[in-house]
């Protein structure tokens, strides 16, 4: 029975192995569970981690089962007491003996625990559980965005989030309990929504049939910048994401381009063939009819002259960056854990051991799980990060924008990454200005003034590197350090760390109307192309 093991693994083994999500996810532990379930096993024991070591050390029953380790016995009686089909593991399996044996202990000592809140129900309990022990970080809201592709946000106020009340401010929806009924509509981007954090809708029909989407709001602002104002957006022909998998931003892109007079073809390009699956599967479920794949392509290795490319007048780059911007779910928790007989430490933070070899002595059954992060994460945080890697990412992101300018029809480029590091992203925007293809077909970081309402009106703007304690610098003007976009993590806005910057240069029309106006002045040079 290899999920509660593992999960014991993944909170156990050292910092090495990175954050949550790349323990689970990654390989490197040799975890037989789904990730998917791993990881909502570990992040529901850590919402009502200090209730049930409570009911544990009442019901003082550790000394008594020699294979159970504290770890084990937390995860166990979390599901024990709190999923809906129990402990996951067969009714003869000995871990699942070593819990029921005792529960009739476990029943009283819960009951106790529930009186002692002066709760009815279960969900009572949990809403008071989560507001005795709010999340150690600042509550970020579970952000999720209406696929109008498939949907309409006033069709989902009526269906998925039936009883609602919608004029909460994004204030009181952080703070608020997943069973709570509240959420915000954002007014930065349309149709995305606030909600409590850990509220799940994996379950729901509108996620499954790819009718929300749970994507962070600093994440919908690219695709929304690329296209523009509704009058702008009808000098969208074809478009071009670089770096594409898993694919949320594609999709999003896909809602404003097939809304257009004439909607082109969207191109996606994913290097990794094994996320160009999910980008794949993503693109059906989100229903972006209009788009191509192109699966295990190298962005840089596409010719921008290739005659299939020749009316790509938008470009979305979303490369990958250092995930310095992830915050809250990446963490590894810290749990407390129960008192323990047999010896054991009390905190796991500092432990690092090495997951042995054990007997796997049943099949992994079907596991209902309670919630689920979604497998398609757009980005991993990377905590080995160094400045020599960092420098190595700012210029694969520098090469990546600058291969996006050389299209010959492109008129806008989006660039965002989700780090907080200024070489990765005022950095790599000054060296792409300062770049020969940016110079010679005038391209210009699109000015805060021409964005569209919502992120024009965002405040958080670029930052040169004296305001950094790294000291990383750009030399953007105060112009253009205003047309950049940021999006701090754990403060009051609710969203991850983020950047998104435009580059816009004037379509061939208008550029000969500036150059005619400008031959008089004697300063335009005009395009190279
Ligand atoms: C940050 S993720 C993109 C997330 C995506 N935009 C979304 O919103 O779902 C970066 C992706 O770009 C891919 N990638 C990085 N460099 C690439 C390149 N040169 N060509 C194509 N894909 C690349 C990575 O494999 C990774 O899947």
């Amino acid at each position: 029975m290899s999920l509660y093991y593992d999960a014991a693994t993944v909170l156990t083994s050292g910092p090495q192995d990175g954050s949550l999500r790349s323990r689970v996810y990654g390989n490197k532990l040799n975890l037989k569970s789904k990730p998917a379930h791993l990881y909502a096993l570990i992040s529901e024991t850590v919402k009502f981690n200090h209730f049930v070591k409570e009911i544990i050390d009442n019901a003082a029953f550790l000394s008594e089962e020699p294979k159970l380790t504290p770890i084990l016995s937390l995860l166990l009686v979390h599901d024990h007491c709190f999923a809906k089909g129990g402990i996951a593991a067969p009714a003869g399996h000995s871990l699942r003996q070593a819990i029921e044996r005792h529960k009739a202990r476990l029943q009283a000592e819960f009951t106790k625990a529930r009186l002692r809140r002066k709760c009815a129900t279960l969900d009572a309990l949990k809403e008071c559980l989560l507001r005795e022990n709010p999340p150690t970080h600042r509550s970020q809201p579970r952000w999720i965005r209406i696929n109008t592709l498939k949907s309409r946000l006033a069709d989902q106020l009526a269906t998925t989030f039936k009883g609602y009340r919608s004029d909460a401010t994004l204030g009181e929806v952080a703070q608020s309990p997943a069973t709570v009924k509240v959420l915000a509509i954002d007014q930065t981007v349309p149709d995305v929504l606030a909600l409590p954090p850990y509220s799940d809708f994996t379950k729901t029909q509108a996620y499954k049939n790819g009718e929300i989407i749970l994507q962070d709001k600093a994440s919908c602002f690219p695709a929304y910048l690329l296209a523009g104002s509704l009058e702008e957006r009808g000098t969208i022909r074809d478009c071009m994401d670089g770096c594409a998998a898993p694919g949320n931003k594609t999709s999003h892109l896909a809602t404003f381009v097939v809304e257009t007079d004439h909607p082109g073809s969207i191109y996606a390009c994913e290097r990794d063939r094994q996320r160009s699956q999910v980008l794949k599967r993503m693109m059906d479920k989100s229903g972006a009819k209009n788009v191509t794949v192109f699966a295990g392509q190298d962005f840089l290795s596409i010719d921008p002259q290739d005659v299939r490319f020749k009316n790509v007048t938008h470009l979305l780059l979303d490369p990958s960056c250092s995930g310095s911007g992830i915050i809250g779910r990446e963490d590894i928790p810290t749990l407390a854990l129960p008192e323990d007989p047999k010896g054991q430490k009390t905190r796991i933070a500092s432990t690092t051991r090495t997951p042995k070899k054990r007997k796997r002595d049943q099949e992994e059954p079907k596991v209902e799980v309670s919630s689920a992060e979604p497998l398609d994460a757009e980005e991993t945080k990377d905590i080995s990060l160094d400045r020599t890697r960092l420098q190595r990412l700012a210029a694969l992101q520098t090469r990546i924008v600058e291969h996006a300018l050389a299209f010959p029809a492109a008129l806008r480029v989006t660039y965002s990454t989700c780090s907080v590091h200024v070489e990765e992203n005022e950095g790599v925007v000054s060296r792409v200005i300062d770049s020969e293809v940016a110079r010679s077909r005038g391209w210009r970081v699109l000015r805060r003034d021409d964005q569209v309402a919502g992120l024009r009106d965002w405040r958080h703007r670029g930052i040169n590197g004296s305001a950094t304690d790294t000291g990383e610098d750009s030399t953007l003007t105060q112009e253009e350090l205003e047309g950049c976009i940021r999006c701090h993590p754990g403060d009051e806005e609710g969203t991850m760390g983020f950047f998104v910057c435009a580059f816009a240069r004037p379509s061939q029309r208008e550029g000969q109307a500036v150059k005619h106006s400008s031959q008089t002045s004697e300063s335009w040079e005009g395009f190279a192309d």
